[in-house]
């Protein structure tokens, strides 16, 4: 029977259930006595056990955010008035995961534009660097400083900047870690520098100079933001059962450990549609390893297939303030209905998730296999011969696959039948993986929700090489339950990258591949279709719907 625990303090409205109110209520009075609410406050870094205790105790400083940052405001609020007076009002920001995922959603609910530039694909960097120059600012994210894509992206507006007669440091402010190589040689360079607090990982810095500063750039209300957050800490503060915190993060991991360990994210009415592509980061970065974790299935609306209808292995959660548990049971009677302002689900979000991680048994702040595809990406692209051929030729596909594809299969039609049969039923997922232009292809996405019905199995949908930086630790390190059906292109035209030896689809190419070549490792079946130009994911689009 599904029970229900419905709560409502300042900030938040939280409604929960579970199909067995005993598990769950243990979980969170176990959660209440070790007193984690408070000692997340108090930035315990013990709570996560031993060997996590040394990333932790440089991991914690979202806790006090909401406070902390606002000394960055006035000096946000001053840079955009200059920019603005200069006449510079287009705001571009490059960055990968946790450097932009937080202010595209946070300019999206705003109504604010802020162009995202999270790619490698020569198409996607062409077309953001040949926008119009005149009224552009970029914003550089980056807080290691060392994420390939975003230094890509960088040497292509400054050389775009330059072409155009542009002095590249008037126009790029760069954020990052103090004392990072990034910050080192922008500094010497003469580049604008923000420097962030270094004692927050990437994934929960949406309220430190990651978040705040293009956000603010682009004319979002950031104190609001701040206001909302804060106004939460004093209940996730708490020792007691009434902690939202201990309550999300308690059935999130107690679900996780009885391997219902999908979590599907729907919007219900919220003017943060996107914050489902935050949660997802948030949660598979912090979550998915050692073989543990909950992949996030991120559906868009509550009547989208795995959420309606879902299956046994997944948590239903809708963040907005359109409940849809009064018609939809969750297939495992593990369900959320968050409602609450954007800066206050951030603020939730996070301390669920450090929660989850401690009731799972995990170190919710490192991410030890993200690392595997960058390395696999650097040998493709020390030995691009090492480019696998592929099995078989269909037209305008080349199809790619390991030995779970008989080689009887020769069209690309089969190949994906083939691999949707791979799926097994009761754990298994499909994850799309999209080396695409996600501007120009966007309508490719909508397969999810076919896929979902033909599959009657979670399935999600990522654009590469964004997702390697949120769902892709989740895939090497969680659960080995998924398939994977990976789609790449020849682009419309290559573009150099500055001052490097490499071109964008030479590493574009080279991430897609290394990627695929770990999975496999891993003994996952990886279906690799090859588009021999752009226009034919019209075709590709037809065969998976
Ligand atoms: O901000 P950066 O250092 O460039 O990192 C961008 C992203 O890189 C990696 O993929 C990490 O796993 C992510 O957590 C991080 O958000």
């Amino acid at each position: 029977m599904t029970e229900w625990d419905d709560n409502s303090g300042p900030g938040a409205h939280l409604g929960l259930c579970f199909p067995d109110e005993s598990a769950y209520a243990a979980t969170v009075e176990t959660l209440v006595a070790d007193e984690v609410g408070s000692r997340i406050t108090a930035e315990d870094p013990t709570l996560w056990g031993p060997e996590a205790e040394e990333e932790a105790a440089k991991r914690l400083d979202w806790v006090s955010l909401p406070r902390s940052s606002r000394s960055l405001l006035t000096e946000i609020a001053d840079l955009r008035a200059d920019l603005v007076a200069r006449g510079l009002t287009r705001v571009v920001l490059c960055g990968m995961g946790g450097s932009s995922l937080a202010p595209e959603v946070i300019c999206a609910a705003a109504g604010v534009p802020l162009e995202v530039l999270d790619s490698s694909n020569p198409d996607t960097v062409r077309d953001a660097t040949s926008g119009d120059l005149t009224c552009t600012v970029v914003v550089v994210s980056s807080k290691s400083g060392g994420t390939v894509e975003t230094d890509s992206q960088k040497r292509a507006f400054e050389a775009a900047f330059k072409d155009a007669g542009i002095d590249p440091t008037e126009r790029i402010i760069v954020v990052t870690d103090p004392g990072s190589p990034f910050d080192k040689g922008a500094t010497v360079d003469g580049y604008r520098v923000f420097r962030a607090d270094p004692d927050v990982g990437g994934r929960y810095s949406a309220l430190t100079a990651f978040g705040l500063v293009p956000s603010g750039l682009a004319g979002a209300d950031i104190e609001a933001l701040m206001d909302q957050a804060e106004a939460l800490l004093p209940a996730l503060a708490l020792d007691s059962n009434d902690n939202p915190g201990l309550r999300l993060g308690g059935l999130l991991g107690l679900a996780a450990t009885q391997r219902v360990d999908k979590l599907v994210l729907a919007n219900a009415g919220a003017e943060f549609a996107g914050l489902g592509d935050w949660i997802e980061q948030l949660v598979a970065e912090s979550t998915g390893k050692h073989g543990h974790g909950l992949l996030p299935v991120v559906v868009g609306s509550v009547d989208a297939p795995n959420f309606t209808p879902s299956t046994a292995d997944s948590i239903l959660v809708s963040y907005g303030p359109d409940s849809p548990f009064d018609d939809v049971r969750p297939a495992s009677g593990f369900g959320a209905a968050v409602d609450a302002p954007l800066g206050a689900q951030i603020q939730l979000w996070e301390f669920a998730t450090a929660v989850a991680g401690r009731v799972i048994g995990i170190n919710p702040f490192d991410q030890p296999d993200v690392e595997s595809a960058k390395q696999a990406a650097r040998e493709m692209l020390d030995g691009p011969d090492k480019v696998p051929a592929p099995r078989f030729v269909d037209g305008s596909f080349s199809v790619h696959a390991g030995d779970w594809l008989p080689s009887t299969v020769t069209t690309a039609r089969e190949a994906i039948e083939t691999l949707l049969g791979t799926i097994v039923p009761a754990s298994g997922y499909l994850a799309v993986h999209a080396y695409l232009d996600r501007h120009r292809d966007a309508d490719l996405a909508d397969v999810r929700r076919s896929l979902a019905t033909r599959t009657t199995r979670p399935v999600t949908f990522g654009w590469g090489p964004r997702f390697l930086h949120s769902t892709g630790q989740y895939h090497k390190g969680g659960p080995a339950t998924g398939v994977y059906l990976q789609i790449t292109t020849e682009p419309v035209e290559d573009l150099e990258v500055p001052g490097r030896e490499f071109t964008f689809q030479e590493f574009f190419g080279s991430q897609s591949v290394g990627d695929a070549q770990v999975l496999a490792a891993k003994g996952r079946p990886v279906l690799r279709i090859h588009l021999a130009e752009p226009a034919a994911v019209t075709e590709l689009g037809r065969l998976l719907r």
